[in-house]
């Protein structure tokens, strides 16, 4: 079976976050996905809100619950108290942990497992007992995986940045995309599954997929909200030029 896709939507939160408008809708645009065939939604709060805030999420949880009961709801952050607090008020199918400093402009970087272990564990072991799936941000580094795999998590999510930032050198994709593949060469042989995400877009995927073919689920925000400015600006010139009365 292959990946499937949660459409990440912090990038449409920071577009509606430039003005006191409620456009672009976060929800409205998380529904639009979903009705186009996406598997699952993806948020990522990050302490200052200044992508996603907290008031969106009981917004996408009664969208899911209303409209598309099926798809599966992803939410991503480091494990503050807040952060933990949100979440289980949320009820996500999935956690996904990173180890993202709040004054970071993006994730740049999986857990060191072996020295953040002792922290993760207990987090890991209480999100599980809420009954929440667990997946781990993790770098392109087989081993990782087996102190990863020791926090008790359910999956790790490949850090795909480096292997997205080397579109125009398909030499260095290739190392990456090799690193990522042995990467989840060794959590399937530790009984993880293995989850991807960070600057993927219509062309790097179909290689990953090949390399990863058991990849349980993609997350992607930036690269696909801009194909869906691209892609979406013609017709919507069309529109305006109408409503300009041409
Ligand atoms: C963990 C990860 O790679 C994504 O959540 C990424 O951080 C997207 O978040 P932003 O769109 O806020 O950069
Ligand atoms: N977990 C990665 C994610 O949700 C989206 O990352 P990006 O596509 O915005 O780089």
């Amino acid at each position: 079976m292959p990946a499937k896709l949660s459409v990440n939507l912090n990038a449409i939160a920071m577009l509606r976050n430039r003005r006191d408008l409620p456009w672009p809708s976060v929800t409205h645009l998380g529904r639009i996905a979903l009705g186009a065939g996406a598997h699952g939604l993806t948020v990522h709060p990050r302490p200052d809100q200044r992508h996603i805030r907290f008031s969106d999420l009981p917004d996408l949880r009664a969208l899911i619950d209303d409209e598309f009961p099926q798809a599966e709801f992803n939410i991503e952050g480091y494990p503050t108290d807040d952060f933990l607090a949100l979440v289980e008020k949320s009820q996500p199918n999935q956690v996904t942990l990173v180890p993202d400093d709040p004054a970071q402009a993006t994730s740049d970087h999986g857990w060191d497992f072996a020295k953040q272990a002792a922290f993760l564990s207990p987090v890991v072991k209480r999100l599980k007992k809420n009954g929440l799936r667990v997946s781990l941000f993790a770098d392109a580094d087989p081993d990782g995986v087996g102190a990863a795999r020791d926090t008790g998590a359910d999956r790790i999510e490949l850090y795909t940045g480096p292997y997205g930032g080397f579109h125009s050198d398909s030499e260095k994709a290739a190392k990456e995309l090799e690193k990522l593949g042995k990467t989840a060469d060794a959590a399937r042989a530790a009984g993880l599954g293995v989850n991807a995400g960070h600057d993927l877009v219509v062309a790097n995927l179909p290689a990953l997929s090949r390399r990863i073919p058991d990849l349980a689920e993609v997350s992607i925000g930036h690269g696909l909200t801009a194909d869906a400015l691209e892609y979406g600006m013609a017709e919507t010139v069309r529109r305006f030029l109408h409503a300009c009365g041409w």
